[in-house]
């Protein structure tokens, strides 16, 4: 008996008080694995949302991706996938238009491949063309009609919800690259100051920004405003057709020809660079038709003297700067209020100024003109052995490309040797390109709400910590209370 006693005492899993702290701390473990699991989001399902950006120069087929059950309120849709489509822009089959549609394919089986079977018939699938296609409805719009025809078709064979294919217009086109920079860096849903957008592209240019001292009714088809997560914003925008990097080029090369066939010394072109062009092909296009002269049927020999100051004046000359009948303007008699902010400048921007290695927003404007005058200046036949990854079609270029983004920015844009370090060359934002694609998609998805959503009181962490603490103070108070209840749980046991 005295043993069994004994045993009892020593035994804490015997005492009532003991049992009554178990079921205590089981019932706090019980409260806080609650808390956690309850609280916690589900694992994620995803939807998905498709954009073919129909460019002049080439499509390309964007995947994004966002939380299942946050679409209109606090997740963000990302760029999942990336597809570019061979070969050349959907304007160049204006004689071929099947051809258009076949081009797709490849991307579009891919798209399947990427997307879970089970959201394809919920996922929406766009197509948005730009400059390229502007251009041939201008010129042709019966062709421009049977490309788009020949796009439908195709799209329609796959299992998503085929949602159209349409021609953005310039403003659409500036705008929602707005829409997609600040997105991807929250600045709408935060309010913050927005960064404005310049999108260089093969047949059109863009910029837009907000500017405080823009007044809409100076030139209203400049306008577009927006009402985003509860902030109202008055955006300046303006799309210039045939501003384009390629078009500018058959512009500049117009310009230098048009006394006719023969040889051109062009410097925008590396000295040492020789090539036979046809004059047919270089005048193929609405932004220089007019410009075609007489005599121009055969070829011209197109060779390179490397000097980025003459560069700049040729590149000058497809520029009008006389006329303005606004309080400012850009050129070509365009409104634009004075540069507001930092500027985030993509497609076309990037590769060239990429390549360049001119990306460095500390550079100054003046050494940066510097080392392009240098660059033009270099030999072909070097520059060909220096790079030879890069196809020669860009390495020819970018003397010239590089000469035209600082003339538009400076001469075109007003941008100063000062202003000129607010524009950050940018390909990606976390890991979402830059460009109109994903502004499209969130806007035809109403995916950004206009009011800002209503937040949970209290951050996940937030309600799980202050659940472990409460439920600690609890546990605390339980055992201080059980000393006043039942003294014997003060007494160390008594051994007898
Ligand atoms: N250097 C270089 N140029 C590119 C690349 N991709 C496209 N481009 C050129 O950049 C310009 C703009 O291309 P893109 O942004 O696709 O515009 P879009 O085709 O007009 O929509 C065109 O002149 C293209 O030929 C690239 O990877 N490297």
């Amino acid at each position: 008996m005295s043993a069994q006693r004994e045993m009892k005492e020593k035994n804490p899993w015997h005492t009532p008080v003991t049992i009554i702290t178990v079921i205590g701390v089981i019932a706090i473990v019980a409260l806080v694995t609650v808390a956690v699991l309850q609280n916690r989001p589900v694992l994620q399902k995803y939807k998905y949302g498709i954009v073919l950006d129909a460019g002049s120069s080439h499509t390309a087929l964007y995947i994004y991706e966002w939380p299942a059950e946050k679409d209109n309120n606090t997740g963000r849709a990302e760029q999942k996938y990336v597809c570019k489509v061979k070969g050349k822009g959907i304007s160049s089959y204006a004689n071929t238009p099947v051809k258009a549609g076949e081009s797709l394919n490849e991307c579009m089986q891919e798209a399947k491949m990427q997307v879970p079977t089970k959201r394809h018939h919920e996922t929406p699938l766009y197509l948005g063309a730009t400059a390229g296609m502007r251009l041939l409805n201008m010129e042709n719009s019966s062709a421009s009609d049977k490309v788009f025809q020949a796009v439908e078709k195709a799209l329609q064979r796959f299992p998503f919800s085929y949602q159209g294919a349409r021609i953005l217009s310039g403003q659409e086109e500036g705008a929602f690259g707005w829409v997609t920079v600040n997105y991807l860096d929250d600045r709408l849903k935060q309010g913050l100051e927005t960064t404005g957008a310049l999108d260089l592209g093969g047949a059109s240019t863009q910029i837009s920004f907000v500017s405080k001292n823009y007044d809409i009714s100076e030139s209203p088809s400049n306008s577009v405003t927006f009402r985003l997560y509860g902030n109202d914003y008055n955006l300046y925008t303006h799309s210039f057709l045939c501003y384009g990097k390629d078009q500018v080029l058959r512009m500049a090369l117009a310009h230098q020809t048009k006394s006719g066939p023969g040889t051109i010394l062009d410097p925008c072109f590396h000295p040492g660079y020789l090539e036979l062009k046809d004059y047919s092909l270089l005048y193929d296009s609405p932004c220089v038709s007019d410009r075609k002269p007489q005599n121009a049927t055969g070829t011209f020999n197109h060779s390179g003297a490397g000097n980025f100051k003459q560069c700049q004046e040729v590149v000058k000359k497809v520029f009008n700067f006389t006329s303005c009948k606004y309080s400012r303007c850009s050129f070509n008699g365009v409104f634009q209020p004075p540069l507001q902010g930092p500027f985030g400048a993509f497609s076309a921007y990037y590769y060239v100024m990429d390549f360049l290695k001119l990306t460095d927003a500390t550079m100054p404007l003046k050494d940066v003109k510097e080392k392009l005058a240098n660059y033009c200046a270099t030999p072909w036949n070097e520059i060909v052995k220096q790079h030879p990854e890069v196809p020669i079609k860009y390495l020819a270029e970018y003397c010239f490309s590089g000469t035209y983004i600082i003339t538009l920015l400076t001469d075109g844009y007003n941008f100063t040797s000062e202003s000129y370090s607010n524009i950050n060359f940018i390909k990606k934002i976390k890991n979402s390109d830059a460009g109109w694609t994903l502004g499209y998609m969130l806007n035809l998805t109403n995916m950004i709400p206009a009011e800002a959503p209503d937040s949970p009181p209290l951050p996940h962490a937030g309600y799980v910590t202050i659940i472990t603490i409460s439920a600690l103070i609890l546990f605390v108070l339980f055992i201080l209370s059980l000393r006043f209840i039942c003294p014997s749980f003060q007494k160390t046991p008594h051994i007898v």
